[in-house]
């Protein structure tokens, strides 16, 4: 089998939702596809009212496929500082025309404030290892995990675009939707998420770094977090730019011409445009940077911003990551 998915930018390209049906009869569901999770997590009538206002949400009791998974809870906590928890469904789950039949469905009993203003998902697909679910007290597989068995090759693509809406496919690399080849960089899973090392960088016209940056492929992450010398460097080349503590990260006029940033992914350069790098009005007329500090992170995240810019295979066979212009 193989299976592609519409993956559309929410506002400022935050973040990418693809629909999902879960149940029977099966109700659609916007989710968030998160390379830097492994739960699959979803609205549910098991919410207070208030916490689901403007969110569509599913009813396991209404599913005649749905089982209680007894015993077993969730409760996941993001980067941003964002969560989520409840207990657990299996039902079956339906993306892009492949149905997994027997899926943990993390039905959420209470989520954050994050997400309770965010209408544009509800809930979120992680596509990391298995080794990072939350599930207690035994781990559930993602969604891709299970699916494998149905797929030609375990691999699935990400084709995202800048302000409208692009896909992942399932099973297959489809060669219409990049240029030249892919370059593939070995996977280290041992942290659970895509993770491997980036061959260096470079800012604008300059000359490329050659150094080994350990970073993280992750589409629910929305900027680009890097070393704070590589952001120092970047932003030294964007005049009236400053690092901002009540803005939160670097900003800039946004009359600014920003330079294009580039990423060695081995002897491939991974260019992402300047104009992708102007994130987001602030306040006035500064504008906030997709590059920003990985201050504080503890790791580099090649987030949405850059994974823009690529045609991106994410290889669960090996494990190995490749990236071609998209
Ligand atoms: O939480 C993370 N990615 N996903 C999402 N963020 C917000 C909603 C979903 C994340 C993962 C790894 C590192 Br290192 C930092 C952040």
């Amino acid at each position: 089998a193989q299976g592609s998915v519409t993956a559309s930018p929410s506002q400022y390209d935050g973040e990418y939702d693809c629909p999902v049906t879960v149940g029977t009869p099966g109700v659609t569901l916007p989710l968030d596809f998160d390379t830097g999770s492994s739960d699959l997590w979803v609205f549910s009538s098991e919410l207070p009212a208030s916490e689901r206002s403007g969110h569509a949400y599913y009813t396991s009791s209404s599913s005649s496929t749905s089982k209680l998974d007894s015993g077993e809870t969730w409760d996941i906590s993001y980067g941003d500082g964002s969560g989520a928890e409840g207990n657990i469904y299996i039902d079956k789950v339906t993306i892009g025309g492949i149905t997994v039949t027997s899926q943990a469905v993390e039905a959420a009993e209470s989520v954050s404030s994050e997400f309770v203003s965010d209408t544009s998902n509800d809930g979120l697909v992680g596509f990391a290892f298995d080794s990072i679910n939350t599930a207690s007290p035994n781990h559930v597989q993602t969604w891709f995990g299970n699916a494998e068995a149905q797929l030609a090759s375990p691999v699935f693509t990400a084709n995202l675009k800048k302000g409208k809406a692009g896909n992942y496919n399932f099973g297959y690399i489809d060669s219409s939707e990049y240029t030249g080849s892919i370059t593939y960089a070995t996977i280290n899973s041992a942290n659970g998420f895509w993770e491997f090392s980036a061959s260096g960088y470079a800012v604008g016209s300059g000359a490329f770094s050659s150094q080994s940056i350990d970073v993280i492929a992750d589409t629910g992450t929305t900027l680009i977090y890097l070393p704070a010398a590589i952001v120092k460097a970047y932003y030294a080349k964007v005049s009236g730019s400053s690092n901002s503590a009540s803005a939160g990260g670097y900003i800039f006029p946004c009359s600014a011409t920003l330079p294009s940033l580039t990423i060695g992914i081995g002897s491939y350069k991974a260019v992402v445009p300047g104009t992708f790098l102007n994130y987001a009005p602030n306040t006035g007329s500064t504008c906030f940077g997709g590059l920003q500090s990985n201050a504080g992170i503890g790791l580099s995240i090649l987030g949405d911003v850059f994974l823009k810019s690529q045609f991106v295979v994410f290889n669960q066979g090996v494990p190995k990551i490749g990236f071609a212009p998209g």
